[in-house]
């Protein structure tokens, strides 16, 4: 979605040009919490996003960032068709070194203040123990372990969503969405790249997979047939489907040249270097590109869920659904001749501006 660059602006112009409703930054130096908690858009329902804690350089990294993300969190919402807005936090700080009970307790008690405004989950550098901490002090937390209630790891319904994409994907470019006999080159073969790639063998799909953890290439290429290939050499295979699961920003101007996939479909957040720029370049060059935060909205939607008492057949319906919402943007893109990623960032301020409309009419 567009995201402007503000390094220079003040703080409130920022927010001015990014949409956002509310930032709260909290402080306790007893705990040593220095923490930003920011609400985006409340449209849709409570605001809820990942807790990230990182080693930030700077804190204006730290404000970019979980304005950033906050944002994403609305667009994906929405375009999941969830009754959520969007929200995220950052706490400053290494989470190996810096983080204790009492931090995130305390962290849980400024949630607890914001009275279910925003309701978080994990993310980098927090675990489904942190979420358990802050629960001692609020109830509006997710994605605690499923052994206290909660529903557990989203990376395979992550997964899932992200494969439905594929299909969509494969859906509008060769005329059915039968994956066998397709190829795909899964980068990142952790949580949720080690289940695209079961998913993807269950359905007789050529798969390629690499990582920078080459004992974990080896293992997952024994276990599901799959075929190792180097870090370095991702963009000469020919493959029908790119699909990143690791880090961001791989695609760029110089992979765009050297890509030869019809397709990228991944669970990766930010695939693209420059989203205008990049998104265009693949609309001319006839590569389609789901985009990320529509089809890695199952963790979300597992999110959701829970708030809801958690049923996975439910779950599993709504990230089904993935591949209706995929279909409808790559539809939009064609007609509209524009990048998929502003065809989805429209699908999604459509619904808000809707809700809003009816949500201020008597
Ligand atoms: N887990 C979820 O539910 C979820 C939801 C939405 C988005 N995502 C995004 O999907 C991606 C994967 O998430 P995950 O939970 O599987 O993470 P993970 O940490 O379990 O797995 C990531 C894998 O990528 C590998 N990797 C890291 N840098 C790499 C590089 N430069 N080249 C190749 N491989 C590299 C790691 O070794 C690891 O095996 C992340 O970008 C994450 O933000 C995950």
């Amino acid at each position: 979605m567009p995201v402007p660059n503000t390094t220079d602006l003040s703080i409130f112009s920022q927010l001015t040009d990014y949409g956002h409703h509310k930032i709260v930054f909290c402080n306790d130096p007893d705990t040593g919490l220095k923490a930003i908690i920011a609400i985006h858009d409340t449209t849709l329902g409570p605001a809820l996003g990942g807790t990230r804690m990182w080693a930030y350089k700077s804190e204006r990294d730290a404000l970019n960032d979980v304005l950033r993300l906050s944002k994403t969190m609305t667009y994906k919402a929405s375009v999941s068709g969830l009754n959520l807005g969007g929200g995220s936090a950052v706490i400053i700080g290494d989470p190996r070194k810096d983080k204790t009970e009492a931090l995130m307790r305390k962290f849980g008690r400024f949630i607890k203040n914001l009275n279910g405004e925003f309701i978080t989950a994990e993310d980098m550098g927090t675990n489904p123990r942190d979420m358990e901490y802050i629960r001692m002090e609020t109830q509006h937390v997710t994605g605690y372990p499923e052994t206290i209630g909660g529903s557990g790891d989203p990376s395979p319904i992550t997964a899932k969503g992200v494969f439905m994409g594929i299909k969509a994907c494969v859906k509008e470019t060769f005329g059915n969405d039968t994956l066998a006999g397709r190829s795909v080159i899964v980068q990142g073969i952790g949580h949720v790249g080690e289940t695209l790639v079961r998913l993807l063998r269950d359905e007789n799909t050529k798969v390629y997979v690499s990582d920078i953890n080459e004992e974990r290439v080896g293992q997952i290429s024994k276990k599901y047939g799959a075929q190792p290939v180097s870090n370095n050499n991702i963009f000469d295979i020919d493959a029908d489907i790119y699909a990143p699961c690791a880090m961001g920003g791989t695609i760029n101007t110089s992979t765009i040249k050297k890509l030869k996939c019809a397709i990228i479909a991944g669970s990766a957040n930010n695939q693209l270097e420059d989203e205008s720029l990049h998104g265009r370049m693949l609309l001319d060059k006839g590569v389609i590109l789901a985009p990320d935060y529509v089809i890695n909205a199952g963790g979300l939607i597992n999110c959701y869920s829970e708030l809801m008492g958690f049923s996975r057949k439910r779950t599993l319906q709504l990230t089904e659904n993935i591949y209706d919402a995929t279909r409808s943007i790559l539809k939009l893109s064609k007609v509209e001749n524009i990048p998929t990623v502003e065809a989805a960032n429209k699908i999604a301020e459509k619904r808000i501006a809707d809700i809003k409309k009816i949500k201020t009419s008597y």
